[in-house]
């Protein structure tokens, strides 16, 4: 029993769905539960005591509560969500108008107005929930004030009339202020989750991947080569005598220095590559849907580009260099053996001059290199 309440309650639950979507899908189910059985059990009320437009009423409401939830459950998709929730609001509304005018059981009706403002405020949001309330507080004061003499709507005193009505408003007014706030503090805590989240993943002085996040993106890759068996190359690539640049300009200029050779690698990548700084004065390269020889290919335009034109580092002119060790990956391999021989590749790179482009076959494990580099 309690295993198939749980159900009924987190039905069209998904985890992929936002916190905030999940939460409004609870909240319509036990609210659409609730709207069932209360309108189920007043309608049978109402039809023992011989009362049958408002049992009728309260049957049709109570069908339709259910369909709005069997709606979103059916087709758990984000339309079928918002008719749902939709026809919860109108069902409702509707309802509600209609025990105004009838004035339900001993002129009871009006006093489940109150329900609306909340319900329509948490369902449709701040700004469509506040035109739904201000349309439904108009019909509310016509129905009140402009058929006075009606037969067919029910007798209140003009006390009664206007303290309702006031009373509604304030309910509303804070109902709104409620949701209003809600949002801003949910907008915020998203806000500051997805900062929190994107330093975790960046570096701070580049704005590139940091190691972390570099890492996340070679294991989508890897997964995406698994599928697509097409391989892909990753590089390192380290400044070339870095030190000396910070023992002779002082740690401030060293900084912008590799920021600005983070920019000159961003310039000739493809829009799919991706470029991180994996440590210090290295930055790993994923070339996407590349073999080794691609790699290759790109990174020395890469060289090309940062070692043909100097730097310009507060008025000083610098020139910079740098090597780079290639690898493929490849589903024989994995990304931490992938990254060894990238390391040793770009050792080999330094070893045999720096400021050149080194690849180590994945199948023999030994080091060649690219037209500018030594041939081994
Ligand atoms: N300014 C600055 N320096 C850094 C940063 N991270 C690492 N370094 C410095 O980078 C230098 C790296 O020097 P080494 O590893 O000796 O290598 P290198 O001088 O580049 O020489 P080779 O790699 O052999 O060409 C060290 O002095 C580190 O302190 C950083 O974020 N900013």
């Amino acid at each position: 029993m309690l295993g198939r309440l749980k159900q009924y309650v987190f039905s069209g639950v998904k985890s992929h769905y936002k916190d905030e979507t999940n939460r409004r899908i609870i909240v319509v189910n036990l609210f659409a539960a609730v709207g069932t059985s209360i309108t189920f059990l007043l309608g049978i009320r109402a039809f023992i005591d011989a009362e049958y437009s408002l049992s009728t009423t309260l049957f049709i409401a109570s069908i339709v509560f259910a369909i709005s939830q069997r709606l979103q459950v059916r087709f758990s998709s984000a339309t079928a969500r918002t008719w749902s929730i939709t026809l919860l609001i109108s069902c409702l509304m509707v309802l509600t108008l209609l025990l105004i005018i009838t004035g339900g059981k001993d002129n009871t009706g009006p006093l489940w107005m109150y329900l609306v403002p909340p319900v329509t405020m948490f369902f449709a949001g701040f700004v469509r929930g506040l035109l739904a309330l201000i349309a439904f507080t108009v019909t509310c004061a016509i129905i009140l004030f402009g058929f006075n003499d009606a037969s067919y709507v029910a007798d209140y005193t003009y006390a009664f009339k206007t303290r309702l009505l006031y009373s509604f408003l304030t309910v509303s007014f804070l109902s709104a202020f409620y949701e209003y706030s809600r949002q801003k503090s949910y907008d915020t805590a998203l806000y500051l989750s997805e900062q929190f989240e994107r330093q975790a993943k960046h570096d701070h002085l580049t704005n590139l991947l940091n190691r972390r996040g570099a890492q996340q993106c070679l294991d989508r890759e890897y997964a995406r080569m698994l599928r697509s068996k097409r391989p892909f190359s990753v590089a390192i690539a380290d400044v070339d005598r870095f030190k000396s640049i910070n023992d002779t300009l002082g740690h401030e200029q060293g900084d912008e220095v590799l920021r600005q050779i983070s920019v000159k690698f961003n310039a000739r990548l493809r829009g799919q590559d991706i470029l991180g700084r994996w440590g210090g004065e290295e930055f790993i390269f994923i070339f996407t849907d590349t073999d080794e020889a691609g790699a290759v290919q790109a990174l020395e335009s890469i060289k090309e580009l940062l070692s043909k034109a100097p730097l310009s580092v507060y008025g000083k002119e610098i020139h910079v260099t740098s090597s780079f060790g290639v690898s493929e990956v490849s589903a024989e391999t994995d990304i931490s053996s992938a990254i060894r021989r990238a390391d040793q590749a770009l050792y080999y790179a330094k070893d045999n001059g720096r400021n050149r482009v080194c690849a180590i076959s994945s199948i023999n494990s030994s080091p060649f290199s690219s037209s500018t580099s030594q041939q081994v």
